[in-house]
């Protein structure tokens, strides 16, 4: 609790942020959203606080300015990095702000003004926070448990897999006893009496058992197998339907980052339920083979069983390491993938700018960096796989030697020495096998920690909406809207008052970075409103189901996506139409002509990215996306870009058409385009300086009114 002098004046010069750190974090975390606010300022509205400045004025000013904020029991480990920076408490209370949280966390102490950088891992000691943020919609992100739930929950939906797995475990695990007992037997009881016919009835019943060892590994193998596909198809599928439908404030990932979330989920499906998993699985062996071994010479289990604890301990201390390394291993990883993505999508415009050799400059520095990691881990492996080999052949010899011994004192025979020679090395294949694993499991570790991550983030229709609104006539208002977007100090739409009736053909216009985009992402619910709502048909537009509100809406994107594939997949993007309407819907777009010429119909391949057509052809298509469902809202962004005169014309005659019953929305730079609207709604930085009919204000634009 901070005591502060009442009076405000000069306050800079009486208190430090050795005295005052908590309101000197929180004036860093004003700072972060605003600019720089002054301490008066701060103090003025926390005037009312008599008790100083507490968590609780911290708060209740983030209210007052416009922010939200939250005390919160919350171990800083887990805080996602969206709510960053905010200010988090250590054993003492003494505030800190947590700027940044990768594999190592900074964290700024205001008191000292220095930055001190720790492993992440060290964040669970800071068990309390303060969160400010701009965006209600985030407080959605500081309960979502961060479990691994996602993973586990499918994975032990197979139990009844894993039970058969385990008996066959167990039944393999004992047939493989049978060939040291039989080499025991034949030593001792066939040679010294030469019974030939025991020893055929020991070998026959060897045989039997081998042959069922053979059937039950490859059963358990089967099982395994099928457990591993059906796990890695669901797990594919919903990180796939994740990433389609994560929030759009949310979606900061680079577009490599995120391939290679793919990547590390089947490297952890593997783990778990493939490959890994049949090395390990045999570990019961350890156990059965030692309680033989025992029964034959206890002094002899000592061996193998001594060295598999040294293993354990030497697996111990190699943690340390290994931790560091798969940490920084997986990181490293994801920025390469990041880069390399980014470098291929970029290419181009590479060799243009003559970048190439910079380009090749970074990249090499990336790749030595990864490379010496993974070296590191690949050195770690090798070793530990050397030292297994010889591990091995110690065990024997030792076992050997004390063999030697215990024959001597009349506990052993020589069958039973070379039962416990097999039995041991044997013995020692699983745990060696498993203490490799334990080191593979450090970077799987890693990796189930970023996917972790990613899977927590709000999606759309999380609150699972229910459908039901239907066809909308198309009447949108927006009330009291203002949008920020992430770590933005500026808003890009600000106090937003606006009503569209439906039918209105209405035409958006303004300076480069005015708001336009922005304010067509939120109307298809692709950002969210910082503050206020927007409803179409007096719907509020959070609570309708994102497939209903896309369904009325037809959008012409600015820079409209082709997949690779033909024109007739990527107009029919949402679902199949009759040949018939395609065709329709080719004459409209205009692009008629083009499909005739290529001589493939509406088969004709558009390329990567729609690379085989021109940018305007690339526009038309997108309008036919538009229209496909005949929605009751068309909203076109310069729909008029790449397109000649005569294409221009044609389009907005056909868009005059379409949309003679629809709500039109036309964002534009472009007077040609406004020929489809009779309102015009002038938007600057982010707020509406005008509004009316489309020749009233575009005499007011031309006489430099507006
Ligand atoms: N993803 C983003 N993160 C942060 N700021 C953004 C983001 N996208 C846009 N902005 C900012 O928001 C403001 C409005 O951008 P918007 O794209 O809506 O403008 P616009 O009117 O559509 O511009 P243009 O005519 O160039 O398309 C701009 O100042 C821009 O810098």
């Amino acid at each position: 609790m901070e005591k502060i002098e009442d009076n405000v004046e000069d306050i800079d010069e009486k208190i430090s942020p050795k005295e005052y750190p908590l309101l000197f974090s929180f004036k860093y975390i004003l700072d972060f959203y605003f600019g720089d606010i002054s301490l008066e300022t701060i103090l003025t509205l926390s005037a009312n606080s008599e008790k100083g400045f507490t968590n609780q004025t911290a708060i209740d000013v983030a209210h007052e300015v416009g922010l939200y904020a939250v005390y919160k029991d919350i171990s800083a480990l887990n805080i996602p990095k969206h709510f960053l920076p905010c200010i988090i408490f250590d054993k003492e209370n003494k505030p800190f702000i947590l700027t940044n949280k990768a594999k190592e966390a900074s964290l700024l102490d205001i008191s000292t003004n220095e930055t001190i950088t720790i492993d992440s891992s060290k964040l669970k000691e800071y068990k309390k926070a303060i969160l400010i943020f701009r965006d209600k919609n985030k407080s959605e992100l500081i309960d979502s448990t961060k479990t691994g739930n996602w993973f586990w929950q499918p994975v032990k939906s197979f139990w009844r897999s894993y039970i058969e797995i385990g008996i066959l475990t167990l039944f393999i695990n004992i047939f493989a006893l049978a060939v040291p007992l039989f080499t025991m037997s034949v030593y001792d009881r066939v040679v010294p009496n030469n019974a030939i016919e025991t020893l055929f009835v020991l070998a026959s019943g060897v045989v039997i058992i081998l042959i069922f060892d053979v059937y039950f590994k490859s059963v358990r193998n089967h099982i395994i197998e099928n457990v591993g596909k059906k796990l890695g198809v669901y797990l594919e599928e919903e990180l796939m339907k994740r990433m389609l439908t994560l929030k759009s404030q949310y979606d900061t990932l680079l577009v490599g980052s995120k391939a290679n979330l793919f990547k590390e989920l089947n490297q952890i499906r593997d783990f778990f339920a493939t490959k890994s998993v049949l090395q390990v699985i045999d570990l019961p062996f350890f156990f059965i083979a030692i309680i033989v071994i025992f029964l034959i010479s206890p002094a002899v289990a000592a061996v193998p069983f001594t060295i598999a604890i040294l293993i354990l301990i030497f697996n111990v201390i190699m943690q340390i390491p290994i931790s560091n390394l798969s940490k920084k291993n997986v990181q490293n990883t994801q920025a390469k993938h990041s880069y390399l993505v980014e470098t291929i999508q970029g290419s181009e415009i590479i060799k243009l700018s003559n970048a190439t050799s910079t380009k090749l400059f970074n990249w090499r520095n990336i790749v030595a960096v990864t490379d010496s990691i993974s070296q590191k881990i690949q050195s770690l492996n090798v070793f530990s796989m050397n030292l297994s080999q010889t591990v091995i052949q110690f065990v024997t010899m030792l076992v050997i030697v004390v063999g030697v011994f215990e024959i001597a004192n009349k506990n052993l025979t020589i069958g039973g020495l070379i039962a416990v020679t097999i039995l041991s090395s044997r013995a020692m294949v699983p745990v060696i096998q498993t203490s490799m694993m334990v080191i593979r499991f450090k970077e799987v570790k890693e990796s189930l920690n970023n996917i972790n991550e990613f899977w927590h983030l709000p999606v759309e229709n999380e609150k699972n909406l229910e459908v039901g609104v239907g066809e909308l006539k198309g009447d949108i208002e927006f009330k009291d809207i203002s949008f920020y977007y992430k770590d933005s100090k500026y808003a890009s739409i600000d106090e937003f008052n606006l009503t569209i009736k439906a039918g209105d053909r209405v035409g958006i216009i303004g300076q480069t970075g005015a708001g336009k985009s922005t304010f067509l992402r939120m109307l298809t619910g692709l950002e969210a409103p910082t503050k206020g709502s927007i409803y179409l048909d007096g719907h509020e537009i959070s609570t309708m189901h994102p497939v209903e509100l896309r369904q009325n809406i037809g959008v012409m994107p600015q820079e409209p996506f082709l997949f690779s594939g033909t024109l007739k997949e990527n107009i029919e993007l949402s679902h199949p139409i009759s040949k018939e309407r395609m065709m329709q819907l080719i004459k409209i777009i205009g692009l008629e002509e083009l499909v005739k010429k290529s001589g493939q119909g509406d088969g004709l391949q558009v390329g990567e990215r729609g690379s085989n057509l021109s940018v305007g052809q690339r526009h038309l298509v997108a309008l036919a996306r538009a229209i496909l469902n005949n929605p009751p809202i068309l909203v076109l962004d310069e729909p008029t870009t790449g397109l000649d005169v005569g294409l221009e014309k044609s389009l907005v005659n056909h868009v005059n058409k379409i949309a003679q019953d629809k709500t039109l929305i036309v964002i534009t730079h472009r007077f040609a385009a406004l020929e489809m609207v009779d309102r015009v709604i002038v938007l600057n930085n982010g707020k509406i300086v005008a509004d009316g009919p489309k020749d009233k204000i575009l005499n007011a634009l031309s006489q430099k009114k507006i």
